[in-house]
């Protein structure tokens, strides 16, 4: 069986880090993203540049993709394997998962504004004027058949632990 555990939340809220530190932890699949942008130190992604990224779109290789900050995003289908699937996309890309699969739960990664402007400077990814662009964004209130709030504002170890734990509960149900 098919498990898929969407991981979402605002821009610098701690997503590639949570998943990258678990992905240390445990052996489940922990599903790369082709991007349109290098990847930062954090992130495992495929770097594909946007005319590959289009034929690739045409061609029906994804599940699901979305533009972000002047880059796109997608997840193939081909990477989605038997057991637990643990994704990091865009809020809007949730429906499509869920559209696609009977399984889905989705983890909203959130933090306090101060600690998510703190997060964002000393990550460097950004200028200032970018930096307040994000905090300023306005998000809707994410819309997901089984949403759990994951509160990352705790130190790296500690926040792992829990994180680690929740995805270890989901594949225990
Ligand atoms: N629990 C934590 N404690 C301290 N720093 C953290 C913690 N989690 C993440 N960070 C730091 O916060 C910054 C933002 O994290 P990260 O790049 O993983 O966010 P993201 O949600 O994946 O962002 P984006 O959506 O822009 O890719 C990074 O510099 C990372 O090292």
């Amino acid at each position: 069986m098919k498990q898929i555990v969407l991981v979402v939340g605002a821009s610098g809220v701690g997503k590639d880090t949570l998943l990258k530190e678990a992905q240390n932890k445990m052996s489940f699949n922990f599903v790369k993203r082709y991007i349109t942008r290098e990847p930062d130190k954090n992130e495992q992604n495929y770097y594909v540049e946007e005319n590959a990224f289009e034929v690739l779109k045409n061609s029906d290789f994804f599940i699901s993709s979305w533009e972000a900050h002047n880059n796109k995003y997608g997840i193939s289908k081909n990477q989605i394997k038997d057991g637990l699937n643990i994704i990091s996309i865009s809020r809007g890309a949730i429906k499509d998962f869920e559209t696609n699969f009977q399984n889905v739960i989705t983890i909203e990664v959130t933090l306090p504004k101060d600690v998510l402007y703190e997060r964002l400077k000393n990550r460097a990814r950004e200028s200032e004027e970018e930096i307040i662009n994000r905090l300023n964004r306005v998000y809707e209130k994410i819309v997901a058949k089984n949403l759990i709030y994951f509160d990352n504002s705790q130190n790296l170890k500690t926040s792992t632990k829990k994180f680690v734990e929740i995805l270890n509960e989901i594949k225990n149900k």
